[in-house]
């Protein structure tokens, strides 16, 4: 089936405090291409603050509607969150559809979620988007069609107060059920906390390679798992959590997290709709900031990521950078330099060299020891082989000879047990 893509125009208001605006308008579009849109022009506005009822000033009006005549377009795409009113006003203004970029996001995300947890998260952050502009929020939700004129306008307060109930209820329901699934999972964290397997989490820009290198891990060291996850070259390939078990060769184990990408001015409904997924970042031991090293903006989506995991709560937890896709540029990899390294998901090179940054950072609480454990404690033999690196077996007189390395709590735990050298 052939793609329809709708002609848009994008509008932005270069606020004088902001230094990333050209980066956010560059985004903006990419956003509107993951959305089925083709951005046919541009306009922007440097001033010190947004108008208040229009988001543009009197005069920009003027110039974006020669500019969509001129273009044919049939959809402004603004680069902020706007009010209400002036959705309304700039639409009745140009008499073309106006949507933000909250809208944008939130669409693409309604197109990506596969799981129950996810779809429920994106609807619950829709609706709430929706519920204060309700009046006016012409075709800018349901986008197909495509221009449905002033008909819609003034239907009535009661049947606004009608749907305003709707959603309402729809929300609560909603919630209800992403509630129980949210118990499930925290159950889970809980069980693994006790386990006291460390877990470790992806975090990063939208296509940086997360997935990808999750997928390298596994294949390098569990391949026999066959538990790859999805990736894909598009914004927001990933909305789910995927949390995989990874066994060294040493039988230290931890747990790898991929999670969402994230992206400039995230929508506050979707962060707080997303809080669970989100979650698992908030309390990870160590984090990954995966970067696309060979993206010119990588300085950029590595100050978004920042942002992001402060507002989640998460900046207190040790980063490592892994500068992914290595390949596609002139730096010399696969190769370690303080806390980051140079590497390739996708040839997977540079997994052992992660791995030794994940090592340094997650298990130093190891010990070398030297242990005879008594034959009656023998299963005690059988978890050190579970759950320790052992280095070799000896059956003595009175017990079995055991050189590992373990962990200290493991160690001090037992330490009555073992019989003296
Ligand atoms: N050349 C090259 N491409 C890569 C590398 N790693 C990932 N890619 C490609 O980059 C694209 C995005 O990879 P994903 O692993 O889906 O990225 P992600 O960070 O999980 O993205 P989201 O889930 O959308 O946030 C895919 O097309 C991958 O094939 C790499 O090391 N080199
Ligand atoms: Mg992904």
């Amino acid at each position: 089936m052939e793609q329809h893509y709708e002609k848009a125009i994008i509008i932005g208001v270069n606020l004088i405090s902001r230094p990333d605006f050209l980066y956010s308008m560059q985004e903006l579009s990419n956003l509107a291409a993951a959305c089925n849109m083709v951005v046919v022009g541009e306009l922007s506005q440097k001033v010190a603050r947004v108008n208040p009822s229009h988001y543009i000033g009197t005069g920009k009006i003027q110039e974006l509607c020669v500019l969509i005549t001129e273009k044919d377009a049939s959809v402004v795409i603004c680069n902020d969150e706007l009010t209400p009113s002036q959705i309304r006003n700039l639409e009745s203004s140009l008499d073309c559809k106006v949507i933000d970029r909250t809208i944008l996001i939130l669409a693409i995300f309604g197109e990506r979620a596969q799981t129950r947890e996810a779809q429920l998260q994106v609807e619950v952050a829709q609706l709430q988007y929706m519920l204060p502009r309700l009046v006016g929020l012409r075709e800018s939700l349901g986008r197909q069609g495509g221009g449905a004129g002033l008909k819609n306008r003034g239907s009535g307060e009661t049947k606004l107060e009608l749907d305003r109930r709707k959603i309402e209820d729809r929300i609560t329901s909603l919630q209800s059920e992403l509630e129980k699934l949210v118990a499930r999972r925290q159950t889970q964290r809980k069980q693994r906390r006790k386990n006291e397997v460390p877990v470790i989490c992806l975090v990063g820009y939208t296509n940086a390679g997360k997935s990808s290198l999750l997928n390298a891990m596994i294949e390098l060291y569990n391949p026999r798992a066959l538990k790859q996850v999805f990736t894909k070259d598009m914004l927001f390939a990933t909305l789910e959590t995927s949390v995989r078990s990874i066994s060294l060769p040493d039988r230290k184990t931890f747990l790898l997290t991929d999670t969402v990408g994230f992206v400039s001015q995230l929508p506050h409904h979707l962060v707080k709709a997303f809080r669970s997924t989100l979650e698992e970042v908030t309390e990870a031991d160590l984090l990954i900031h995966v970067v696309d090293i060979a993206n010119p903006e990588y300085a950029q989506h590595i100050n978004v990521t920042n942002d992001t995991l402060k507002e989640l709560g998460a900046d207190h937890i040790p980063i490592i950078y892994a500068y992914n896709k290595s390949d596609l540029t002139e730096h010399v990899y696969p190769r370690i330099e303080d806390d980051h390294v140079y590497l390739s998901a996708e040839l997977n090179r540079g997994i052992e060299e992660l791995t030794q940054l994940i090592r340094e950072r997650i298990f130093q609480n190891y010990v070398q020891c030297e242990i005879i454990i008594p034959y009656e404690q023998s299963r005690l033999v059988a978890y050190f082989n579970e759950h320790a690196h052992i280095q070799s077996t000896n059956y003595e007189p009175n017990g079995t000879r055991l050189t590992l390395e373990c962990r200290v709590s493991d160690y001090e735990q037992y330490r009555d047990v073992f019989l003296q050298l």
